[in-house]
């Protein structure tokens, strides 16, 4: 079966793969701040979750396996032995899956301002129901304000509304199945299992996935290694692009990468 995830691909043909997952709500154009940097040494593709961005919006609800067997099948339809590969939020849920479910596909890993396990389920199903009925304009406001901090949102209201933008072009069935993946997942049990070099990074203001979430990621991933970014709310690598992005790079560069 060919994939149904659409991809945005960068960098030279015969370079290490990077992919890159993004956030819910959000799609490839999120990392545009990083793949100028990333692709000087990388293959960086991008990819929309399911129901996100030009990829295909199956029935819901989704679940993490879901995501996850479906970027798999992307990899088999590219003949992808290995790839590195970097999620924000949703984008590293997806990742904590796939390193603890095909620890061979992924070579290094890095987490960015996500969690294991997002709970209590109900107010995401609330959200998914409340998407179902009145589209993504109904609740933009209140997600896009975890986005950013104050002031990044004063001193830059054109990339606020340009992600706010991206948010309510996203299909509010897409979107409302994501969010009922969430809803059922606990990756926790699972990060044990992860044995590839892992970078866990969050943002000090974000609170979406606070640090305290990427501590117990930390805590559970043999040998993770945890950088807070300073002066950053959810979507870390939008605010602060050039030393998310030298993380990025330093990480993947490393020896043996
Ligand atoms: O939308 C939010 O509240 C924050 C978030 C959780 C998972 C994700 O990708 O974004």
């Amino acid at each position: 079966m060919t994939s149904r995830l659409h991809l945005t691909v960068d960098g030279p043909a015969a370079a290490p793969v990077l992919l890159l997952g993004s956030s819910l709500g959000t799609a490839a154009a999120m990392w545009e701040p990083q793949v100028p940097l990333l692709a000087e040494r990388f293959r960086v593709i991008r990819y929309d979750h399911l129901g996100h961005g030009r990829s295909a919006v199956p029935a819901g609800p989704y679940t993490l396996d879901l995501l996850g067997r479906e970027l798999l099948r992307t990899l088999d339809d590219l003949d992808l032995r290995w790839v590195h590969y970097a999620g924000l939020s949703l984008g590293g849920m997806v990742g904590m899956w796939l390193a603890a479910h095909a620890p061979d596909r992924v070579r290094r890993l890095a987490l960015l301002c996500t969690s294991a396990s997002l709970g209590p389920a109900g107010p995401w199903r609330e959200r998914a129901a409340t998407v179902r009925a009145g589209g993504l304009p109904t609740i933009a406001d209140t997600v896009v304000a975890r986005w950013f901090t104050p002031a990044f949102a004063t001193a830059r209201p054109d990339v606020v509304a340009a992600h706010r933008a991206m948010l309510t072009a996203t299909s509010p069935a897409g979107y409302a199945a994501c969010c009922e993946a969430i809803a059922a997942m606990d990756l926790r049990p699972d990060l044990g299992r992860i044995d590839t070099p892992t970078l866990v990074v969050a943002g000090a203001d974000d609170p979406a996935t606070p640090v305290a979430h990427a501590r117990e990621i930390v805590g559970r991933v043999p040998g993770a290694r945890l950088v807070v970014v300073g002066a950053a709310a959810h979507l870390a690598n939008v605010e602060r692009p050039a030393q998310v992005g030298r993380l990025l790079r330093e990480h993947f560069e490393e020896p043996g990468g």
